[in-house]
């Protein structure tokens, strides 16, 4: 697949470093791909998040690295010319390496992705530097890691305390060494965040992380409030309302189709005169000779 995207990770380098912010927004299939590439965003990330959003779970513990290839392809499909990250699903980098290689490849040889999104910290180094060495950019998660949400016992911020915050850090700059080309820094307090980076030189990219950071990230499902749970939550701004006006097209539609007033006459398609007479012609003969 030909590299079309304005943006490559040598340039979200020069960006942090011009104070230029980075925009990325999720997007699960093609419509919404277009919208957000004709908008201009940076980045899109096809989020494991869709589980949630898209498919239903209560959790992102049961995307598939196949439910991950089918909706990569479809946001690839409608945003050719951008910068595309697939998350990696939960539980398909943490046991070989060869299976790790496996998934990495599908995202990017069959869901045509850019970039994988990995979440962890030190923990999963070795398997950055694998991936990264194969040639594919990797982009680091961490801070809240809904992956591991039934280790943290909840979707709770992180880097409150100053044993956190330090982990965070070492954590950061482990995955920036081991080659990450930027870090996704979700549910942090605003001052680690800013501290964190401050002291890497790959771009950071905050959701409920604050003002520090080099970029930021939201759910689409969550910025439009298009049926999600966490559309309202602190660190989210909505920037439309999808849910009501697809909720109040649906009563409408459903209301005019039982009285009657949907199709009107705009929306229907006339046959020639003769042809109806014929046919109305014909069908009384038919009932005469039975
Ligand atoms: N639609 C959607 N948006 C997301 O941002 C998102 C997902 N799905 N799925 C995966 C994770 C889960 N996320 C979540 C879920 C809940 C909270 C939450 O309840 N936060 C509390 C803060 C809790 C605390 O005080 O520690 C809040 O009120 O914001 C945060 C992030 C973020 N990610
Ligand atoms: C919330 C973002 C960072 C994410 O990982 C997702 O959408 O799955
Ligand atoms: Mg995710």
């Amino acid at each position: 697949m030909a590299v079309k995207h304005p943006l490559n990770i040598v340039k979200m380098k020069k960006m942090k470093q011009e104070g230029n912010a980075l925009s990325m927004v999720t997007a699960y299939d093609y419509p919404t791909a277009q919208l957000a590439e004709e908008a201009g965003v940076d980045m899109i990330l096809v989020g494991d998040s869709l589980g949630n959003v898209v498919l239903g779970y209560d959790s992102t513990l049961p995307v598939t690295i196949e439910d991950m290839v089918y909706h990569t392809r479809s946001v690839v499909r409608g945003a050719g010319n951008t910068f595309v990250v697939a998350d990696m699903p939960f539980m398909t980098y943490h046991g070989s390496i060869d299976e790790t290689l496996r998934n990495v490849r599908k995202l990017m040889q069959e869901g045509h992705a850019h970039a994988v999104k990995m979440e962890g910290g030190r923990e999963i180094c070795s398997a950055v530097e694998t991936i990264t060495g194969a040639g594919v950019p990797v982009l680091g998660h961490i801070g809240l890691t809904p992956q591991s949400v039934n280790q943290i016992g909840g979707y709770r911020i992180q880097g409150k305390d100053e044993k956190d915050a330090q982990r965070l850090l070492e954590d950061a700059k482990a995955l920036e060494q081991a080659g990450a080309f930027g870090i996704v820094l979700e549910l942090v307090t605003e001052q680690v965040a800013e501290y964190i980076t401050s002291q890497l030189s790959i771009p950071t990219i905050g959701i409920g992380a604050g003002r520090g950071v080099d970029g930021q990230v939201l759910v689409f499902h969550d910025i439009f409030q298009y049926a999600s749970p966490y559309r309202n939550k602190k660190f989210v701004k909505n920037f439309g309302d999808a849910g009501t006006l697809i909720r109040e097209g649906f009563v409408q539609y459903v209301k005019e189709v039982k009285e009657r007033s949907f199709p009107d006459e705009s929306h229907v398609f006339t046959a020639e005169d003769q042809v109806v007479e014929n046919l109305y012609g014909r069908g009384r003969e038919k009932v005469n000779n039975a």
